[in-house]
């Protein structure tokens, strides 16, 4: 290469020659010839490498971008043809901009793109000399070698050039980047054919100001240089006055003949910081000296680990760990949250009944009544068979020995079994699993494997103790439901508990508990951080329409939109359904919304927010409540269980989803009419006798 280094004015055949040997290797898409070495840092799943990696965490796009500042980009399968790779070098296409063909399904460009948010990000990282970290997809097409996994690391790079140009007729972003360090070895330089020219043996990019709009611009292409201003007359021509035109007139490029200039494929770009190294894998969070309660479970420890062994992104999927395939764990010891931590300064508890921090929409009507040291806030929502109770616990239920403090205490030093579990229909590469972590007793909850469910364990243990609390509660508070309801339970009592765990930052987002095969009546008691349950009905209840534009002909409930006018439809329409084809009723379903003006666009607000503390109980019954509504919860502390009952009913489940073991009932027997004893306030007459009915005009409604 000393003839081109030694020769800063290379010729146009020199170039085009140097420009032919540069590209002479390239493939577009597979077969690939092997790299020369091995990523540092890789994942099998999109979900693995986002919650491993701080440099990259976007779940859909190819730039994840913080602060201002670009922090990495993925290159996978979407490609523009004229994007490159080699050893030190990158241009790519900026994202965004495109369109899916109607008719090809190929992403199309939507008009003419412009410099947006990720390109102002990255002149940022340009002025402040911030490298940027590229990982590529096993199916990018421009590799020179074939990715061994699915998602490869390749480097810290940094961004040089932001030029816009046409393609086809319009014009797009294109970004280069250069390695940050061009002296180390790159892993994805091809075993067949490494790449010989070294950054910065060539002259330098032919930069010059056009003489229409006196902006500089550099030459990209052999064929001619071209002003990349796209608010100037003359952008992407090629000037009859360049020694590279064949034409008398100004011209654009044929697309198809465009060869880069290998002076600005093979630039070199001086950084201050280009020596410094910049880690590719994130500093794992390690555990002080101090046996801090509550650092075990900090944010910081539900991230993902880099194998140390294979350099593989492992997200934290267990209670107790990481484990890597490669057979690499790492198990924390875990440091106990005394229940007493936890405890609220500004809300402090007694043996007095607690006081109430829920709050509910003017249409949801509250009936409070105190029992066996529980407050007991049962919430009627209009329209709707059922109800929300939300016990409330004070001092006197949480300290019961066996209760909620001990219940905490207890679940920290046990492994019940707790793991996230994969999300079934996630659209992501690699799947999704839930942030939180769970574990299923008693009969198998179909949504988590047969596999992942264990026998009821002996009556002393939290989930067990936990069981037979939320028995006695859910009886408590169908105690003034139907005769109907109240048999149902007996009969089908709860066969079945879900244990969810939740570290800091670790939240369930909206969802309801209707499946099939499931009973009418859900119970969780709340142990740990303070939690917050909102309850809102679901988007198509709201709305009135589903994002398909389809009326949702159930019957509307008050507060939903077009309540009135939704209403007055329900008698003609459930008459049409049985008169009519499925397909006219079903065309009939999709005029209604544009004659009500219903769009499906946003959310309902919550019409019940409970403020779910430790030891607390919330009881749902109801199947249209689960049909309707929708709930979540998220807390801010640092642990906070969930232990939910459920009737599941054994007919539901499929072959090989019963359970391997006997699932007997309840032998706890706990009986929260034995704390009467011990309680400073001693409530008058009997259950709920002494219940205050409180209506919409009542100081706990709430602007929701
Ligand atoms: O975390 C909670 O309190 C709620 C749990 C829940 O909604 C569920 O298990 O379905
Ligand atoms: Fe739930």
């Amino acid at each position: 290469m000393d003839v081109f280094t030694s020769n800063p004015s290379l010729s146009k055949e020199e170039l085009r020659n140097i420009a032919d040997k540069l590209l002479a290797h390239r493939t577009y898409g597979p077969p690939k010839p092997e790299p020369i070495g091995q990523p540092t840092v890789w994942a099998d799943a999109r979900m693995d490498l986002c919650e491993t990696l701080h440099y990259f965490r976007s779940y859909q796009g190819a730039c994840h971008s913080t602060g201002g500042f670009v922090r990495g980009f993925m290159f996978d399968k979407v490609a523009h043809l004229r994007d490159y790779i080699d050893s030190n070098v990158v241009i790519a296409r900026a994202g965004g901009g495109q369109v899916k063909d109607k008719e090809s399904g190929e992403m199309k460009a939507s008009g003419d793109q412009v410099e947006g948010t990720t390109s102002q990000n990255l002149r940022n990282c340009m002025a402040h000399y911030n490298p940027v970290v590229i990982i590529t997809g096993a199916d990018n097409p421009h590799m020179p070698s074939q990715p061994p996994h699915q998602y490869c690391v390749l480097d810290y790079f940094k961004p040089t050039h932001i030029w816009t140009e046409k393609s086809g007729k319009s014009n797009i972003v294109r970004y280069r980047l250069e390695k940050l360090n061009a002296q180390k070895i790159s892993w994805w330089s091809p075993k067949t054919h490494p790449d010989t020219i070294a950054l910065g043996s060539l002259p330098p990019p032919f930069v010059r100001s056009c003489g229409t709009c006196a902006k500089e611009s550099t030459q990209i292409y052999l064929n001619g240089w071209m002003c990349l201003s796209p608010s100037c007359p003359s952008f992407w021509l090629i000037l009859p006055s360049s020694a590279d035109s064949p034409h008398t007139s100004p011209r654009e490029p044929a697309e198809a003949d465009l060869t880069y200039d290998p002076r600005f494929l093979k630039a070199h770009t001086p950084w201050p910081n280009d020596a410094h190294e910049y880690t590719l894998k994130p500093v794992p969070a390690s555990l002080s000296h101090h046996d801090v309660p509550g650092e075990d479970t900090s944010e910081a420890f539900t991230r993902g680990l880099v194998c140390p062994d294979c350099g593989r992104c492992t997200p934290r999927l267990s209670w107790s760990g990481w484990e890597c395939p490669c057979s690499w764990t790492y198990m924390l010891p875990h440091t106990l949250i005394p229940a007493l931590s936890i405890r609220e300064p500004l809300w402090p508890l007694s043996d007095a009944y607690t006081c109430s921090r829920d709050t509910h929409s003017p249409l949801v009507r509250v009936s409070v009544s105190f029992a066996h040291g529980y407050r007991v806030n049962r919430y009627a929502i209009p329209g709707i068979d059922g109800f929300v109770t939300h016990m409330i616990a004070n001092q006197t239920v949480v300290q019961e020995r066996g209760g909620p403090d001990d219940m905490f205490e207890a679940l920290q030093g046990l492994d019940i079994g707790l793991r996230r579990r994969p999300l079934e229909g996630a659209m992501l590469k690699g799947g999704l699993f839930t942030r939180h972590l769970a574990v299923n007793y008693g009969m198998p909850y179909k949504f988590i494997a047969a596999t992942a469910s264990h026998a009821f364990p002996a009556p002393s243990h939290p989930v067990s103790a936990a069981r037979s609390r939320l028995t006695w509660a859910a009886r408590h508070c169908l105690s003034a439901a139907s005769h109907q309801d109240r048999a149902a339970f007996t009969t089908h009592p709860f066969n079945e508990v879900l244990a969810l765990c939740y570290f800091e930052s670790q939240r369930i987002s909206y969802h309801d508990d209707g499946e099939s095969g499931l009973g009418p009546t859900i119970a969780t008691l709340s142990l740990g951080a303070p939690g917050l349950m909102r309850i809102r009905l679901k988007a198509k209840h709201h709305h009135g329409v589903s994002n398909a534009g389809v009326y949702t002909p159930a019957s509307p409930v008050p507060g939903c939109i077009a309540y009135k006018a939704r209403r007055a439809l329900a008698p003609d329409l459930a008459l049409l359904k049985g008169q009519i084809s499925p397909t006219a009723f079903r065309h009939r379903l999709k005029q209604i919304p544009h004659e009500l003006g219903l769009t499906a666009r946003g959310t309902a607000r919550d019409v019940l927010a409970l403020h779910v503390a430790h030891g607390d109980v919330v009881v749902m019954h109801g199947r249209a409540l689960q049909a309707y509504y929708e709930h979540s919860v998220e807390h801010a502390g640092k642990l906070r269980f969930a232990l939910t009952a459920r009737y599941i009913d054994p007919e539901s489940l499929g072959e090989g989803e019963g359970p391997g073991y006997v699932v007997g009932g309840d032998e706890g027997g706990y009986d929260g009419g034995m704390l009467r004893e011990g309680m400073r306030v001693v409530q008058k007459g009997d259950e709920g006798a002494d219940a205050v009915e409180n209506d919409g005009g009542s100081a706990t409604q709430h602007s929701l």
